[in-house]
This record gives structure tokens, C-alpha cells and sequence, in this order.
């Protein structure tokens, strides 16, 4: 099973409304798709430490592993694609950060309203578990697609007590 990560910036844009940092992922797994910064952890990381050196990478942007709340546990599967691995995502939020969001070869970032997230231009899991991440709720969700793009089925476990 591959591990990565990834991360849900918020803050509260000039006319009120809450807004989220979301990007085109420009290469690699997923090219094409709008999600969050993030990926595959290296040997050695912790999930955090992934976090805060993809968002260096990815939008030059700078976090500290303190101040990522953890929001997601997710399980993707692709039976129907042998050479995709399983992968188990961890998922965080975070209000506080530093800088402004520079493009990479790898992403293109931007802050758009909450209400305006492009469910259709995302992974078909994100609109089972990022609604209610929106919401606050921590999310427990393992992922079965048929094929590579549709989701075929999926379980919200409880998530653990704290
Ligand atoms: N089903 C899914 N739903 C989702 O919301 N994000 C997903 C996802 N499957 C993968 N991701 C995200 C997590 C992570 O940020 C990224 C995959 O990690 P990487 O960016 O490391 O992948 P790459 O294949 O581009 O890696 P490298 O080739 O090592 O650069 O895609």
C-alpha cells in the first residue's frame, strides 16, 4: 500500500466567504485532476513532515507540522487497474500558514470559494469525504473504484474517539 498525504488549506477570503487552496495537479498520479497539495511520503517521514515539504515544493508555500489538524484517513483501491497500488491517504486541514501560492511544474495552485469547489474536475471519492472535512467532521472512508475514475463503492468507518 503506498502512503501519501495531502492538506486542505482555509481561510476567510476579502468578501467573507470561507475559501480553500486547491490546484491542477500538472504530473504524475492524478495529472489533470483539481485536489490539494500533497503526496507520496518518503522513507524516514512522517505524515506532517510530508505535508509541510510538498507544500514547499509543490507551492512554495510554508507550513508547520503543529498546525495541521488531522481531517482524513482514506483508502483507495483499484482492482480493476493491477499496476495502480492501493493507497491509504492521510488527509489534514490548517488555517495558519505562510505565503502566497507560486506555481510548480508539478501544480498549479489557487484559493477558491468553499461553495465553488469543482467536484467534476476531482477525484470521484472527494465528494463522498470533503463535504463533511468542510463541515469538521473527521472522516474514516475506504474507496473501491471500478476502472480508474469511478467510484464503485466505499465504507465511512467511525472514526477513532479524540
Ligand atoms: N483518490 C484520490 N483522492 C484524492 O483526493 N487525492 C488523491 C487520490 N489519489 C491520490 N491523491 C493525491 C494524494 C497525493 O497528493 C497525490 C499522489 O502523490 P504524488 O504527488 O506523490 O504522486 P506522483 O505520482 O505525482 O508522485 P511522484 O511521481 O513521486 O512525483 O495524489
Amino acid at each position: 500500500m503506498l502512503i501519501a498525504t495531502s492538506a486542505l488549506l482555509r481561510r476567510t477570503g476579502s468578501d467573507g466567504r470561507p475559501e480553500v487552496l486547491v490546484g491542477l495537479k500538472k504530473t504524475g498520479f492524478g495529472a489533470g485532476l483539481v485536489n490539494c497539495p500533497g503526496g507520496k511520503l518518503e522513507p524516514g517521514e512522517s505524515p506532517e513532515e510530508a505535508v509541510v515539504r510538498e507544500f514547499m515544493e509543490e507551492t512554495g508555500m510554508t507550513l508547520a507540522a503543529g498546525d495541521l489538524t488531522p481531517a482524513a484517513e482514506l483508502v483507495f483501491r483499484f482492482p480493476d487497474v493491477p499496476e495502480w497500488e492501493d493507497l491509504r491517504l492521510h488527509y489534514f486541514t490548517a488555517t495558519r500558514f505562510a505565503g502566497e501560492p507560486q506555481e510548480s511544474e508539478e501544480f498549479a495552485a489557487g484559493w477558491l470559494a468553499e461553495a465553488e469547489l469543482p467536484y467534476e474536475r476531482m477525484w470521484d471519492d472527494s465528494r463522498l469525504w470533503l463535504p463533511p472535512v468542510l463541515a469538521g467532521e473527521h472522516v474514516v472512508m475506504d474507496v473501491t473504484y471500478a476502472g480508474r475514475s469511478k467510484v464503485a463503492s466505499y465504507t465511512r468507518q467511525p472514526s477513532p474517539a479524540g
